[in-house]
This record gives C-alpha cells, structure tokens and sequence, in this order.
C-alpha cells in the first residue's frame, strides 16, 4: 500500500482487532479461558447440520444475528438475539452465525453465549480471527465452529487457525473472495468454503464472485454462498448454479419476522 493511499475497511478492522486481543489477553489470559471450555459441552456439528439439509434437497441456510455492519449501518432496533434464534430455528435454518465484534458490527460474545444456551442450532462465531487466543476465545463462549477470512490471513496464520480450531472439536469455514484465495482454501482439509460475494476491502457486493468462483470447490466440500442474497430470485440464481448453501444476515434483519423472511426466501425448509 503506497502512503498516500487510504487504509481499506478490512485494514482499519484488522489494526483494531491487534489491539482488542492485546487488551483482552491482559485481562484473561489464555490458560483462564481454557478452564471455561467445561462450562460448555462439546461443540455440536456445525458441517453436519448444513449438509443434512443439502443431502434431504433442501437449501442449508446459515442464518446471521446481526445488529449494525460498517456498510449499512444499524439494521435492527430493537435487537433481542434469542427471539431472533427461535424463529430461525422454527423456520428450518440449519445453523446460525453471531457477530461477537462490537466496534464494527455491534456484536458481542454475550449475544452467542445466551443464543447457545437457549437454542439447539449450531452456531458460528463471526469476527475477525487472527489470533489464537480469538480461538480459545470462542471455545470459551460455546462456539461450534469459527470463521477464517482468506483476506486477513497468511496460508501460515489460516493453516495453524483452522488446526488450533479443530483440535478444540470446531468446525471451521474459511471464507474467500478471488481465485488465489481459493486456491490456498483448497490446499487445507476442510469441508465448508464460504465465497463472500462483498469485497472486504470495498465491501461492493456481486453475486457474480460465487458464480466465477464454484467451480474450484471439488466433491466432497460444500460452498457457501455469502452475502447480498436479498430476495428470492437471488436464491433461485443460486440454486440453478447447484449453489445450495447460503449465509444470509441483511434480508432478514431488516424483516418485522426474521424466520418468515426467510421462508418467503427459501420456501418451508
Ligand atoms: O448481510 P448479508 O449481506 O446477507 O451478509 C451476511 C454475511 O455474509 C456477512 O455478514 C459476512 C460475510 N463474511 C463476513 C466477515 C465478517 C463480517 C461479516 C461477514
């Protein structure tokens, strides 16, 4: 990046998240937060709730909890993330994704320790994860599997994330946006890819990015779609291009009823 060119949004939330784990690592250290992971018993098969649902024909939608983003700003207010989780879970969501970033997203771990407690769903932890402290971190809180973004990490850094993650018993979707990115994601063993069709360092969003990107994702993995599905002719382009999981937050934040939202989305799943 030459010196006169403005930091990207990615950028500003990395040197944030450097940091909040400076912070947070003071306060509890690692050894303390791994005494918490007892509190929650095993993380529950985040991969396996999302490919039951594309093995019975049925879309695997990842449902998100999300109050704010960077780009939108606040979606939803008031916001009461279990009443949220219930009605996902009633409208057949397969999982659910919690944003725990507050600066950026208005989230917080709070939020997914109290859906966790209160909803069967297996649940992400959606932050921006470049330490491993973040990991035993959410552990700690109850995740079940954990985000890794290609964009904010060094093949070394997402190798030794994504190993750390399963050694705890989560799951572990990593997300791309381009083809190199790709192309590292495909060299871990690692069932879930996420394509973001919403550039991080721009945050424009084209479905087209997943429409590019499909085809690398080989037998046996599952792709994700993420971001910018927002009516139901986007999932119908989806499905007709044998996409058949998604993550979806914006269409149903801003909805009176998140599950309704989502079944006018995907149909009774
Ligand atoms: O609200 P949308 O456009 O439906 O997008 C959901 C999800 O894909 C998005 O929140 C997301 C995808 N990857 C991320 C990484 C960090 C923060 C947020 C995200």
């Amino acid at each position: 990046m030459s010196a006169t060119q403005a930091p990207t949004i990615l950028r500003k939330i990395l040197d944030r998240k450097a940091e909040e784990v400076t912070e947070r690592s003071r306060r509890i250290g690692a050894a303390d937060l791994e005494r918490e992971f007892d509190r929650h018993p095993a993380p529950r098969g985040f991969t396996r709730a999302l490919t039951d649902k594309i093995e019975a024909g049925k879309a695997g939608v990842i449902a998100e909890i999300k109050k704010a983003s960077p780009s939108k700003g606040l979606l939803r207010d008031p916001f009461l993330p279990v009443d949220i989780a219930h009605s996902y879970a009633r409208a057949g969501a397969a999982c659910l994704s919690i944003l725990t970033d507050r600066d950026f997203f208005q989230g917080h771990e709070d939020y997914l320790m109290a859906v966790r407690a209160e909803c069967e769903l297996p649940v992400i932890r959606k932050d921006f994860l470049v330490d491993p402290y973040q990991i035993t971190e959410a552990r700690a809180i109850g995740a079940d599997c954990v985000l890794l973004i290609a964009a904010a990490l060094d093949p070394k850094q997402m190798l030794d994330l994504h190993d750390q993650a399963r050694e705890l018993g989560m799951d572990v979707l990593v997300e791309v946006h381009n083809a190199p990115e790709m192309d590292e994601a495909l060299k871990l063993d690692t069932p879930l890819i996420g394509v973001n069709n919403r550039d991080l360092h721009t945050f424009e969003v084209s479905l087209e990015t997943t429409l590019t990107l499909k085809d690398a994702v080989d037998d046996g993995r599952t792709l994700i779609t993420e971001s910018g599905i927002l009516e139901p002719g986007d999932v119908e382009r989806m499905r007709q291009a044998g996409v058949h999981a998604f993550l979806v937050g914006e269409a149903f934040m801003r909805a009176d009823d998140p599950g309704a939202r989502l079944n006018e989305l995907f149909g009774a799943l």
